[in-house]
Protein backbone atom coordinates (compact mmCIF):
# COMPACT_ATOMS: atom_id res chain seq x y z
CA UNK A 1 0.00 0.00 0.00
CA UNK A 2 1.47 3.39 -0.85
CA UNK A 3 0.61 6.21 1.52
CA UNK A 4 -0.30 9.61 0.40
CA UNK A 5 -0.49 12.92 2.87
CA UNK A 6 -2.75 14.70 1.43
CA UNK A 7 -2.00 18.19 3.29
CA UNK A 8 -5.33 20.30 4.21
CA UNK A 9 -5.87 22.90 1.96
CA UNK A 10 -7.44 23.35 -1.61
CA UNK A 11 -4.00 23.76 -3.40
CA UNK A 12 -1.68 20.85 -1.89
CA UNK A 13 -4.98 18.51 -3.25
CA UNK A 14 -4.08 20.34 -6.13
CA UNK A 15 -0.04 19.45 -5.73
CA UNK A 16 -0.87 15.64 -4.71
CA UNK A 17 -2.54 15.58 -8.26
CA UNK A 18 0.03 16.63 -9.74
CA UNK A 19 2.22 13.89 -8.14
CA UNK A 20 -0.41 11.45 -9.39
CA UNK A 21 -0.44 12.79 -12.95
CA UNK A 22 -3.12 15.35 -12.89
CA UNK A 23 -5.28 12.24 -12.45
CA UNK A 24 -6.30 9.73 -8.98
CA UNK A 25 -8.19 7.04 -9.19
CA UNK A 26 -10.73 6.17 -6.53
CA UNK A 27 -12.27 2.47 -5.91
CA UNK A 28 -15.15 1.01 -6.42
CA UNK A 29 -18.59 0.06 -5.01
CA UNK A 30 -17.53 -1.56 -1.19
CA UNK A 31 -20.83 -2.48 0.09
CA UNK A 32 -21.77 -4.13 -3.19
CA UNK A 33 -18.91 -5.57 -3.37
CA UNK A 34 -19.16 -7.08 -0.12
CA UNK A 35 -22.38 -8.59 -1.17
CA UNK A 36 -20.78 -9.94 -3.92
CA UNK A 37 -18.71 -12.14 -1.86
CA UNK A 38 -21.69 -13.08 0.18
CA UNK A 39 -21.89 -10.33 2.95
CA UNK A 40 -25.57 -10.46 4.01
CA UNK A 41 -25.67 -6.40 4.36
CA UNK A 42 -29.44 -6.42 4.77
CA UNK A 43 -29.84 -4.44 7.80
CA UNK A 44 -29.81 -0.76 8.72
CA UNK A 45 -25.85 -0.75 8.63
CA UNK A 46 -25.62 -1.60 5.41
CA UNK A 47 -21.53 -2.00 4.94
CA UNK A 48 -21.00 -1.27 8.46
CA UNK A 49 -22.38 -4.75 9.88
CA UNK A 50 -19.17 -6.19 8.34
CA UNK A 51 -17.21 -4.47 10.71
CA UNK A 52 -18.95 -6.51 13.37
CA UNK A 53 -19.35 -9.71 11.37
CA UNK A 54 -16.30 -9.84 9.29
CA UNK A 55 -13.72 -7.27 9.25
CA UNK A 56 -11.40 -9.90 7.26
CA UNK A 57 -13.81 -9.55 4.19
CA UNK A 58 -13.57 -5.49 4.31
CA UNK A 59 -9.74 -6.01 4.54
CA UNK A 60 -9.69 -7.96 1.16
CA UNK A 61 -12.09 -5.60 -0.50
CA UNK A 62 -9.73 -2.63 0.05
CA UNK A 63 -6.79 -4.91 -0.96
CA UNK A 64 -8.62 -6.31 -4.35
CA UNK A 65 -9.38 -2.37 -4.81
CA UNK A 66 -5.50 -0.90 -4.47
CA UNK A 67 -4.29 -4.34 -6.33
CA UNK A 68 -7.15 -3.07 -9.07
CA UNK A 69 -5.18 0.55 -9.16
CA UNK A 70 -7.02 2.44 -6.59
CA UNK A 71 -4.97 5.32 -4.71
CA UNK A 72 -7.39 6.17 -2.99
CA UNK A 73 -10.15 3.34 -0.83
CA UNK A 74 -12.77 4.64 0.90
CA UNK A 75 -13.86 3.16 4.48
CA UNK A 76 -17.17 0.81 5.65
CA UNK A 77 -17.87 3.84 7.67
CA UNK A 78 -20.67 5.10 5.15
CA UNK A 79 -23.43 4.04 7.12
CA UNK A 80 -21.60 3.56 10.17
CA UNK A 81 -23.17 5.83 12.66
CA UNK A 82 -23.17 6.39 16.69
CA UNK A 83 -27.05 6.32 16.66
CA UNK A 84 -27.13 3.07 14.48
CA UNK A 85 -24.88 1.11 16.41
CA UNK A 86 -26.21 2.14 19.87
CA UNK A 87 -29.66 0.97 18.14
CA UNK A 88 -28.10 -2.75 18.73
CA UNK A 89 -27.09 -1.90 22.03
CA UNK A 90 -23.81 -1.33 21.97
CA UNK A 91 -22.36 1.31 24.34
CA UNK A 92 -21.38 4.85 23.54
CA UNK A 93 -17.80 4.17 23.84
CA UNK A 94 -18.48 0.84 21.64
CA UNK A 95 -19.82 2.60 18.84
CA UNK A 96 -17.15 5.72 18.78
CA UNK A 97 -14.44 2.32 18.74
CA UNK A 98 -16.10 0.91 15.84
CA UNK A 99 -16.51 3.80 13.56
CA UNK A 100 -12.98 3.77 14.65
CA UNK A 101 -12.03 0.69 13.51
CA UNK A 102 -13.49 1.19 9.94
CA UNK A 103 -10.20 4.08 10.02
CA UNK A 104 -8.11 1.72 11.19
CA UNK A 105 -9.00 -1.42 8.61
CA UNK A 106 -8.23 0.73 5.74
CA UNK A 107 -5.20 2.61 7.40
CA UNK A 108 -4.41 5.65 4.79
CA UNK A 109 -7.71 5.34 3.91
CA UNK A 110 -10.58 8.33 3.56
CA UNK A 111 -13.50 7.52 5.84
CA UNK A 112 -16.96 7.82 4.09
CA UNK A 113 -19.61 9.72 5.86
CA UNK A 114 -22.83 8.78 4.56
CA UNK A 115 -25.58 11.09 4.98
CA UNK A 116 -28.77 11.17 6.97
CA UNK A 117 -30.95 9.83 4.45
CA UNK A 118 -28.36 6.71 4.56
CA UNK A 119 -28.88 6.23 7.84
CA UNK A 120 -32.11 5.99 7.68
CA UNK A 121 -31.96 3.01 5.42
CA UNK A 122 -35.20 3.49 3.83
CA UNK A 123 -33.32 4.90 0.76
CA UNK A 124 -33.73 8.28 0.95
CA UNK A 125 -30.81 9.04 0.03
CA UNK A 126 -32.25 8.61 -3.03
CA UNK A 127 -34.94 11.63 -2.91
CA UNK A 128 -33.17 13.46 -0.30
CA UNK A 129 -36.72 14.17 1.36
CA UNK A 130 -36.25 14.75 4.94
CA UNK A 131 -39.12 16.19 5.50
CA UNK A 132 -40.55 19.74 6.10
CA UNK A 133 -39.22 19.81 9.68
CA UNK A 134 -35.50 18.95 9.48
CA UNK A 135 -33.21 21.51 9.60
CA UNK A 136 -29.49 22.67 8.95
CA UNK A 137 -29.02 22.31 12.87
CA UNK A 138 -30.87 18.76 13.81
CA UNK A 139 -28.49 17.28 10.91
CA UNK A 140 -25.44 19.29 12.41
CA UNK A 141 -26.15 17.21 15.90
CA UNK A 142 -26.35 13.90 14.27
CA UNK A 143 -22.94 14.05 12.62
CA UNK A 144 -21.05 16.34 15.08
CA UNK A 145 -20.00 12.99 16.67
CA UNK A 146 -19.72 11.02 14.10
CA UNK A 147 -17.33 13.38 12.07
CA UNK A 148 -15.28 14.60 15.17
CA UNK A 149 -14.45 10.68 15.79
CA UNK A 150 -13.78 9.58 12.23
CA UNK A 151 -11.20 12.84 11.88
CA UNK A 152 -9.74 11.48 15.45
CA UNK A 153 -9.04 8.32 13.49
CA UNK A 154 -6.05 10.44 11.40
CA UNK A 155 -7.42 9.30 7.89
CA UNK A 156 -6.00 11.17 4.62
CA UNK A 157 -9.63 12.99 3.95
CA UNK A 158 -12.99 12.70 5.28
CA UNK A 159 -15.64 11.83 2.10
CA UNK A 160 -19.10 12.97 2.61
CA UNK A 161 -20.76 11.04 -0.34
CA UNK A 162 -24.55 10.53 -1.83
CA UNK A 163 -25.54 14.00 0.11
CA UNK A 164 -28.73 14.46 -1.35
CA UNK A 165 -29.54 17.83 -0.74
CA UNK A 166 -28.77 21.36 0.10
CA UNK A 167 -29.39 21.38 4.11
CA UNK A 168 -26.75 18.68 4.26
CA UNK A 169 -24.28 20.19 2.07
CA UNK A 170 -24.42 23.23 4.55
CA UNK A 171 -24.29 20.92 8.02
CA UNK A 172 -21.38 19.58 6.44
CA UNK A 173 -19.34 22.80 5.72
CA UNK A 174 -20.78 24.23 9.08
CA UNK A 175 -19.72 20.97 10.86
CA UNK A 176 -16.50 21.06 9.65
CA UNK A 177 -15.46 24.61 10.44
CA UNK A 178 -17.29 24.55 13.92
CA UNK A 179 -15.48 21.43 14.90
CA UNK A 180 -12.28 23.24 13.25
CA UNK A 181 -11.49 19.44 11.44
CA UNK A 182 -8.35 19.58 10.39
CA UNK A 183 -8.56 17.02 7.95
CA UNK A 184 -9.34 17.50 4.29
CA UNK A 185 -12.54 16.55 2.89
CA UNK A 186 -14.79 16.19 0.15
CA UNK A 187 -18.06 16.64 -0.95
CA UNK A 188 -19.97 14.73 -3.67
CA UNK A 189 -23.37 14.50 -4.44
CA UNK A 190 -26.09 11.90 -6.12
CA UNK A 191 -28.50 13.19 -8.94
CA UNK A 192 -31.13 11.24 -10.50
CA UNK A 193 -31.66 13.53 -13.75
CA UNK A 194 -28.53 14.91 -14.53
CA UNK A 195 -29.52 18.53 -13.81
CA UNK A 196 -30.24 18.48 -10.01
CA UNK A 197 -29.39 16.67 -6.83
CA UNK A 198 -31.80 13.98 -5.96
CA UNK A 199 -33.79 16.42 -3.62
CA UNK A 200 -34.50 19.18 -6.96
CA UNK A 201 -32.50 21.02 -5.49
CA UNK A 202 -30.08 22.89 -7.43
CA UNK A 203 -26.30 21.49 -8.21
CA UNK A 204 -25.31 24.64 -8.37
CA UNK A 205 -25.71 26.01 -4.95
CA UNK A 206 -24.92 22.48 -3.34
CA UNK A 207 -21.67 22.84 -5.07
CA UNK A 208 -20.97 26.69 -4.26
CA UNK A 209 -21.59 25.33 -0.51
CA UNK A 210 -19.14 22.88 -0.64
CA UNK A 211 -16.95 25.66 -3.02
CA UNK A 212 -17.40 28.37 -0.31
CA UNK A 213 -16.10 25.73 2.68
CA UNK A 214 -12.22 25.90 2.64
CA UNK A 215 -11.60 22.65 4.55
CA UNK A 216 -12.97 21.13 1.05
CA UNK A 217 -10.76 20.18 -1.10
CA UNK A 218 -12.89 18.41 -4.18
CA UNK A 219 -15.96 18.33 -5.13
CA UNK A 220 -18.15 16.27 -7.03
CA UNK A 221 -20.71 13.55 -7.59
CA UNK A 222 -21.12 10.12 -6.98
CA UNK A 223 -23.34 6.84 -6.98
CA UNK A 224 -25.25 8.11 -10.03
CA UNK A 225 -25.61 6.46 -13.42
CA UNK A 226 -23.02 7.47 -16.41
CA UNK A 227 -25.36 8.64 -18.28
CA UNK A 228 -25.58 11.90 -16.48
CA UNK A 229 -21.90 12.60 -15.47
CA UNK A 230 -20.81 14.72 -18.52
CA UNK A 231 -23.54 17.42 -18.11
CA UNK A 232 -23.34 17.21 -14.00
CA UNK A 233 -19.41 17.67 -14.57
CA UNK A 234 -20.19 21.16 -16.72
CA UNK A 235 -22.55 22.50 -14.42
CA UNK A 236 -20.30 21.88 -11.49
CA UNK A 237 -17.15 23.19 -12.93
CA UNK A 238 -19.08 26.87 -13.31
CA UNK A 239 -18.94 27.39 -9.73
CA UNK A 240 -15.72 25.60 -8.08
CA UNK A 241 -12.24 26.23 -8.61
CA UNK A 242 -11.47 22.92 -6.69
CA UNK A 243 -10.53 19.61 -8.54
CA UNK A 244 -13.88 17.49 -9.30
CA UNK A 245 -14.44 14.18 -8.39
CA UNK A 246 -16.61 11.61 -9.81
CA UNK A 247 -17.43 7.64 -8.98
CA UNK A 248 -20.31 7.20 -10.78
CA UNK A 249 -22.51 3.53 -9.93
CA UNK A 250 -22.75 1.52 -13.06
CA UNK A 251 -26.18 2.96 -13.77
CA UNK A 252 -28.22 0.04 -12.56
CA UNK A 253 -31.71 0.65 -11.15
CA UNK A 254 -32.17 0.49 -7.08
CA UNK A 255 -35.64 -0.67 -6.15
CA UNK A 256 -35.86 0.96 -2.77
CA UNK A 257 -38.77 -1.13 -2.14
CA UNK A 258 -37.43 -4.64 -2.61
CA UNK A 259 -33.55 -3.36 -1.14
CA UNK A 260 -32.37 -4.85 -4.72
CA UNK A 261 -30.19 -3.60 -7.59
CA UNK A 262 -32.36 -4.46 -11.01
CA UNK A 263 -30.06 -6.11 -12.86
CA UNK A 264 -28.58 -5.34 -16.37
CA UNK A 265 -30.43 -1.80 -16.36
CA UNK A 266 -26.65 -0.80 -16.17
CA UNK A 267 -23.78 -0.31 -18.58
CA UNK A 268 -20.93 -2.85 -18.85
CA UNK A 269 -17.89 -2.21 -17.20
CA UNK A 270 -16.18 -1.55 -20.85
CA UNK A 271 -18.72 1.13 -21.77
CA UNK A 272 -18.83 2.57 -18.53
CA UNK A 273 -14.79 3.53 -19.09
CA UNK A 274 -14.90 4.48 -22.38
CA UNK A 275 -16.35 7.74 -20.89
CA UNK A 276 -14.02 8.06 -18.94
CA UNK A 277 -11.29 9.90 -20.25
CA UNK A 278 -14.00 12.16 -22.23
CA UNK A 279 -15.02 13.14 -18.35
CA UNK A 280 -11.02 13.98 -17.34
CA UNK A 281 -10.31 15.98 -20.41
CA UNK A 282 -13.64 18.49 -19.47
CA UNK A 283 -12.77 18.35 -16.08
CA UNK A 284 -13.00 15.92 -13.82
CA UNK A 285 -9.48 14.59 -11.77
CA UNK A 286 -10.70 12.06 -9.33
CA UNK A 287 -12.65 9.30 -10.95
CA UNK A 288 -13.62 5.88 -9.36
CA UNK A 289 -16.88 3.99 -9.27
CA UNK A 290 -19.69 3.42 -6.55
CA UNK A 291 -22.46 0.67 -6.30
CA UNK A 292 -22.10 -2.02 -7.90
CA UNK A 293 -18.96 -1.15 -9.59
CA UNK A 294 -16.52 -3.90 -9.10
CA UNK A 295 -12.32 -4.18 -8.95
CA UNK A 296 -12.66 -4.96 -12.62
CA UNK A 297 -14.51 -1.44 -13.28
CA UNK A 298 -11.32 0.10 -11.52
CA UNK A 299 -8.75 -1.49 -13.37
CA UNK A 300 -10.55 -0.67 -16.82
CA UNK A 301 -10.05 3.13 -15.22
CA UNK A 302 -6.75 2.90 -14.45
CA UNK A 303 -5.99 1.29 -17.82
CA UNK A 304 -8.36 3.80 -19.73
CA UNK A 305 -6.06 6.61 -17.68
CA UNK A 306 -2.51 5.32 -18.04
CA UNK A 307 -3.49 5.24 -21.70
CA UNK A 308 -4.05 8.51 -21.80
CA UNK A 309 -1.16 10.80 -21.57
CA UNK A 310 2.62 9.32 -20.46
CA UNK A 311 1.88 11.37 -17.23
CA UNK A 312 -1.35 9.35 -16.45
CA UNK A 313 -1.15 7.16 -13.94
CA UNK A 314 0.32 4.51 -15.45
CA UNK A 315 3.82 6.33 -15.33
CA UNK A 316 3.80 5.73 -11.35
CA UNK A 317 5.50 2.88 -9.74
CA UNK A 318 2.69 1.55 -8.84
CA UNK A 319 2.08 -2.04 -10.65
CA UNK A 320 -1.72 -3.05 -11.66
CA UNK A 321 -2.50 -6.30 -12.70
C1 LIG B 1 -24.93 4.56 -1.65
S1 LIG B 1 -23.36 5.07 -2.06
C2 LIG B 1 -22.31 4.01 -1.14
C3 LIG B 1 -20.93 4.52 -1.04
C4 LIG B 1 -19.99 3.66 -0.26
N1 LIG B 1 -18.66 4.27 -0.26
C5 LIG B 1 -19.89 2.26 -0.84
O1 LIG B 1 -19.28 2.11 -1.88
O2 LIG B 1 -20.34 1.33 -0.27
ZN1 LIG C 1 -23.17 4.09 -4.25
Amino acid sequence: METFNIPATPLLMKEFLRQMGGTAVIDGGLATELELHGADLNDPLWSAKCLLTSPHLIRSVHLDYLEAGADIIITASYQATIQGFEAKGFSREQSENLLKKSVDIALEARPSVGSYGAYLADGSEYSGCYGEAMTVNALKEFHRRRVQVLAEAGPDIIAFETVPNKIEAQAFAELLDEEHIKIPAWLTFNSKDGVNVVSGDSLLQCASIAESCKQVVAVGINCTPPRFIHDLILAIKKVTTKPIVIYPNSGERYDADRKEWVENTGVSDEDFVSYVNKWCEIGASLVGGCCRTTPNTIKAIYRALSDRSPAAPGQKSKTAT
